[in-house]
């Protein structure tokens, strides 16, 4: 345990001690991430993800576009989505935690321990199983109109041990919208944002996101799963801050052929296609399809869904809806809940490593600020002020969002949104304040209980972990 009991623990703010921190998990685009125990006493030992986020170059803290962002995504309430349980404003030195449900697992551990460790292919149930949930959590996404923008396989994650085990959770969504992932390293820390998963629209410099970029992410994801090698893996051009990124879009066009305007109408009005389409052109590429590389028959149910999801225009991409009808999700093995043990007990359950733990890193900058550093009440206020315009056009927005929302969001039938608990916490000198939550969360709840289900004859307990 780190600095228990130390100077450093008895001064840390409040918020922080309602839990106890473990160490260091994982550091990413926005920061630090550590694993945490909460000490709440209906909760206590439970583990927590805790997210900070770096302070902006400009050291003007949390934005409140941030933070009405946030706020609308503590409202997104899914099996499928990761629970972010609980935001804090640090006002230390002005940055924000996001607390998250801990998951042990993630894509990128699972494929790597079996390419490594393990030397053997993911089961089939498993990877069906993996795919459909990703697809089940994203279905909701972008019925809820928030594309992620940053898939991969570290951000797709996967329950230990436990009622929810073998459960995806999509980590990281929304992010990229709220905080510009950079598209470049991080000086400071050194992590690399991967173009591997980058839809071919990004790289020709479209300025429209839509959520086809993320169906591109899970194709491509969904082959790594059954090669456990990126598909594309090009060589990032740091040199250049433009998106065009020539060696992935080569890597791409190695396999799936030149896109044309043909098959692609809008291709031709790309920015970085006008720019570059001598030097893009008078490349020979031969088109080998698929089966070089992934190991699915032509005319495999599998190999159509991968293929509909690698389309080049944007508009005919396979969406997160259609996807999960795919007659590959009809056919056996039936995908499952819990995707880590096999529904035919003759496969073998592969046991997956715990995420390694750096025990000897400590919360940094969470020390509570002296006294005479304290924000006045007028400092006070002026915090709150900043928070109430937050929660209402977070009502607003969501409003919207529930008026919007056309199609139907699939979800294991008898498992209900989970009901949440996360509270916004705002530090106050040395107090914590929970903030209320708008009523609005109940829609997005109750649309989740009226859905479909996993294909085939799984029926979840209508049972939900709570924090
Ligand atoms: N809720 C969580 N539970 C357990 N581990 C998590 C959780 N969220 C993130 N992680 C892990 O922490 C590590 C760092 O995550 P983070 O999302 O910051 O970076 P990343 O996914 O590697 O890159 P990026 O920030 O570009 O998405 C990853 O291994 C990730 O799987």
């Amino acid at each position: 345990m780190v600095a228990n009991g130390s100077v450093k623990q008895r001064t840390r703010p409040e918020w922080l001690q309602q839990y106890e921190l473990v160490g260091k998990i994982g550091e990413g685009t926005y920061g630090l991430v550590y694993l945490a125990r909460s000490k709440e006493p209906a909760h206590r030992g439970t583990k927590i993800a805790i997210k900070k986020f770096k302070q902006s170059k400009e050291g003007d803290g949390v934005s409140p576009t941030a933070i009405r962002e946030i706020m609308l995504l503590r409202e997104c309430v899914h099996e499928n989505i990761v629970k972010l349980v609980n935001v804090h404003i640090n006002h230390g030195d002005m940055s924000l935690y996001l607390a998250f449900d801990y998951a042990e697992h993630d894509l990128y551990e699972i494929i790597r321990h079996h390419r490594e460790k393990v030397t053997c292919s993911i089961n089939p149930y498993t990877v069906k199983s993996l795919l459909w949930q990703i697809l089940n959590g994203l279905n909701y996404l972008h019925s809820n109109w928030i594309i992620h923008r940053d898939l991969k396989p570290s951000n797709i994650l996967v329950m230990g041990e436990g009622e929810e085990q073998g459960v995806v959770k999509i980590g990281d969504f929304g992010l990229a919208r709220i905080f510009q992932a950079p598209s470049r390293p991080l000086s400071d820390n050194g992590v690399v944002v991967t173009i591997w998963y980058r839809a071919p629209e990004l790289l020709l410099g479209s300025k429209h996101y839509t959520s086809a970029v993320d169906m591109w992410a899970v194709g491509c994801i969904f082959a790594e799963l059954l090669t456990l090698k990126p598909l594309f893996q090009g060589i990032e051009d740091k040199s250049s801050p433009s998106p065009f990124q020539f060696d992935q879009l080569d890597k791409i066009f190695k396999v799936l052929g030149n896109p044309t305007a043909d098959k692609w109408p809008t291709l031709t009005t790309l920015p970085h296609w006008a720019q570059n389409r001598q030097s893009i052109q008078s490349r020979k590429y031969d088109n080998p399809g698929f089966y070089s590389i992934v190991q699915l028959p032509p005319k495999s149910p599998g190999f159509d869904l991968l293929s509909k999801m690698l389309e080049y225009d944007p508009i005919k991409r396979i969406t997160a809806a259609q996807a999960l009808e795919h007659e590959y999700f009809r056919n056996d093995p039936i995908p499952g809940r819990n995707s880590l043990v096999p529904a035919n007990s003759a496969d073998k359950v592969v046991p997956y490593p715990q995420r390694p733990v750096d025990y000897s890193t400590d919360f940094d900058g969470t020390t509570a600020p002296p006294p005479s550093q304290m924000p006045n009440s007028s400092n006070m206020s002026g915090s709150s002020n900043q928070l109430h315009p937050s929660m209402n056009v977070n009502m607003q927005q969501q409003h919207r969002i529930q008026n919007s929302n056309t199609l139907s969001v699939n979800q294991p039938v008898g498992m209900h949104g989970m009901n949440s608990s996360s509270n916004m916490y705002i530090q106050r000198g040395n107090a914590t304040v929970p903030q209320q939550q708008p009523q609005q969360q109940q829609g997005l709840r109750r649309k989740d209980q009226t859905n479909v289900g996993y294909p085939g004859h799984y029926q979840p307990p209508n049972k939900s972990r709570r924090i």
